[in-house]
């Protein structure tokens, strides 16, 4: 038998669990001492109690919920590792697994084309066998124009892909190799290379060209007003027979859409192509979602030829052909012209149809699973759950990059679909806490709790910490002890102990200092808004009072917006019900470090006692101002078109009066 090496080796980084594990022991002795210093409180004699109970406890609750969710993150440093991949030792064409790359794509407005078709041109250059390479572009809009660019993009990539072969490009991506100061043109610098790549480079501006004026035209016109929540399937197979060319087949799906049925978002589509590759006759095929290769026997489990055919029809639907997908070795094969094409998009039609999955376990128990917003998560979860085993790639070069979000507005909305996908599952009976099995190890029981909890825990533990200690500050309550009692350095260590960890952690990946400032202050910002929302998301779901809504991110750059986040600057144009929140906190604060300062200086008889025992909090506010500090930019410095609008400071004023109003009743 043929000796075969493996494709990959893991290493343990003994230096980071050393250092990872030491500090986990420490901070973890640190927050014991906090606890009894906190419980002590309660057990003190009655006359000796000088401070009211109730804003002791919530700021002890607080701790703790922020303890807790600093245990769940130590499990994914617990044992940290890299991997040695070997690329040389990829078996031959021939015995390569056939793969399907999935293309989503939800709306063209918010997602532009050229950069849909530019991912798109980038999978069917991937270096591997074209007879082996299945691309599907799944347009949930059901938008005619996404289906006119692919059209468009398929003749440009009859150019590319040769092109890219021939010279043995590094780079798949016609948009980044164009604009990239990089020289990759492989070993060939002559004029035949130049004249030709002057071609392509041509080729591909009437391309964007092309692309641009699709979508325009198609936003000018009624075609725009085409309903993506009601539409019938459109699948069309882009190559033709007479291509001389040989190159992957690339394949568009919408599926039916009607109002009456859930389409489960990204999920819902991504099945739809599951159904369809499956009924494409692919064995053993690797699907991509967001940037990951998954088998499809993890997605839809192993069966043979004595599996009873009408068990599989009630789990995976009526199709026969998709049913002998799943129980023979299917070979890939193309969809050529001619009858059994005609057959087989009929059949594509009934798996792209909404009627398709009703009774039976699709996105319940098989394929992208339904239940969450984050999809990804969940069938993740369940996935790891049966025993699945991942691994993480991060080759020197990057293979994939997507687009990030450069703004405010764009970053919350984002975040609050993140929130409330993984809370949805935290709150749920498939909680990671007690959901995992014995498949799991209970370090991934806990990474999966905490990405599960972690929005809920900051953003409970957070709000903690940004009002009460300050409601106390404004009317002279302390929380914390004298910076002469020994147990003030309990909360020093405990703050410096985090400080000096997430700053090694930044320093050790290789990133700059701001990377680390802009982490804890878009933790704090995330936990009073994004965090917040999306929390309630889950409630009023829960309660029967909101749907499940998946917004798709924005992806379109505009050019004023991008520089000003090169800059590192806030562009604040966003809702006020997602400013009023951040603003509010600040103004809390600062009304109470400021008024704390006066009564230090200026009111207070005793003015070294006070300082002594408000330190703590007069601290912690000035922290939370410093760390803040381009919030308080935006409201009152910056006087440019994305500083914070008079409107929503006025609004957070109004705000955090009735907080330190109603808040100062309450507690103290
Ligand atoms: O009804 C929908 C909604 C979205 N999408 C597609 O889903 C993808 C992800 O949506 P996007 O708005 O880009 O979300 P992100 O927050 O950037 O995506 C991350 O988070 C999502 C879960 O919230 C996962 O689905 C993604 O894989 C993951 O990259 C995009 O290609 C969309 O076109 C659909 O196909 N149908």
């Amino acid at each position: 038998m043929e000796k075969s090496f493996p494709l990959h080796e893991c290493h343990v980084n003994k230096v980071t669990i050393i250092i990872n594990r030491t500090h986990a022991i420490l901070h973890s002795i640190a927050i014991l001492f906090l606890i009894h210093y906190r419980l002590s409180f309660f057990f003190q004699h009655p006359q000796n109690i000088t401070i009211p109970t109730l804003p002791w406890l919530l700021i002890f609750v607080s701790e703790l919920i922020l303890s807790f969710a600093w245990f769940l993150q130590q499990a994914c440093r617990w044992r940290p590792v890299y991997r040695n991949v070997f690329p040389e030792r990829l078996p031959v064409d021939d015995k390569l697994p056939a793969i399907d790359v999935f293309i989503c794509t939800a709306d063209p407005k918010k997602e532009p084309s050229v950069e849909v078709m530019n991912t798109m041109i980038s999978a069917m250059a991937l270096d591997y066998p074209p007879e082996k390479l299945h691309v599907y572009i799944s347009d949930d809009a059901g938008s005619d124009a996404t289906l006119r660019c692919t059209k468009e993009a398929w003749n440009f990539a009859k150019y590319w892909v040769p092109f890219r072969r021939k010279y043995g490009l590094l780079t798949a991506c016609p948009d980044v190799y164009f604009s990239s100061s990089e020289d990759d043109n492989g070993d060939y610098k002559g004029s035949e290379f130049k004249a030709e790549r002057k071609k392509m480079e041509e080729k591909y501006e009437v391309l964007k060209q092309g692309l641009r004026k699709i979508v325009e035209g198609h936003f000018t016109t009624n075609v725009a007003i085409n309903n993506t929540r009601d539409h019938p399937t459109i699948i069309e197979v882009i190559n033709k027979e007479e291509d001389k060319v040989k190159m992957p087949q690339l394949i568009y799906v919408s599926r039916e859409k009607k109002p009456s049925h859930n389409h489960n978002f990204k999920a819902g589509a991504l099945n739809v192509l599951v159904h369809w590759y499956g009924f494409d006759g692919v064995g053993g095929p690797i699907i991509s979602g967001s940037n990951f290769y998954i088998k499809r026997e993890a997605l839809l489990g192993s069966f043979n030829k004595q599996q009873d055919y009408m068990a599989l029809k009630r789990l995976f639907g009526p199709s026969n052909d998709f049913i002998k997908t799943l129980v023979e070795d299917y070979k890939p094969r193309f969809i050529k012209d001619g009858e059994s094409s005609r057959m087989s998009l009929e059949n594509a039609n009934i798996l792209a149809s909404c009627s398709y999955e009703n009774q039976t376990v699709w996105g319940s128990k098989v394929g992208f699973l339904y239940f969450s917003v984050a999809e990804d998560y969940f069938t993740g979860l369940n996935l790891h759950r049966k025993g699945w085993k991942s691994v993480y790639l991060n080759p020197e070069r990057q293979q994939f990059l997507g687009t990030s979000t450069t703004n405010l507005n764009d970053s919350l909305i984002q975040w609050t679909r993140w929130t409330s996908g993984p809370v949805t599952v935290a709150l749920s009976r498939f909680c990671p806490l007690t959901y995992g099995s014995l498949k799991m190890s209970l370090v991934q029981v806990l990474c999966y709790s905490e990405l599960a909890f972690m929005p809920l825990l900051n953003c409970l533990s957070l709000w903690g910490f940004a009002i009460i200690p300050q409601l106390c500050l404004f009317n002279g309550i302390p929380l914390y002890p004298k910076v002469s009692d020994p147990n003030f350095n309990i909360f020093s260590v405990i703050l410096v102990s985090s400080i000096l960890k997430s700053l090694y952690e930044v320093v050790t990946t290789g990133e700059q200092l701001k990377v680390w400032r802009n982490e804890w202050r878009i933790w704090m910002m995330r936990s009073v808004t994004c965090y917040t929302y999306g929390c309630f998301d889950v409630i009023l779901n829960k309660l029967g009072m909101k749907e499940a809504t998946f917004l798709p991110t924005n992806k379109v750059t505009d050019d004023e917006q991008v520089k000003l986040y090169e800059m590192g600057v806030f562009d604040f144009r966003t809702a006020t019900v997602f400013l009023a929140p951040l603003v509010t906190v600040i103004l809390i604060n600062i009304a109470a470090f400021v008024g704390a300062v006066v009564k230090a200086l200026v009111v207070d008889d005793d003015g070294d006692q006070y300082w002594e025992k408000m330190f703590g909090q007069m601290f912690l506010s000035f922290f939370i101002l410093i760390s803040n500090f381009a919030v308080i930019e935006g409201m009152i410095i910056r006087r440019d078109k994305a500083k914070i609008p008079l409107s929503s400071t006025l609004w957070s004023v109004v705000f955090s009066m009735f907080i330190l109003l109603i808040g100062s009743v309450i507690l103290c």
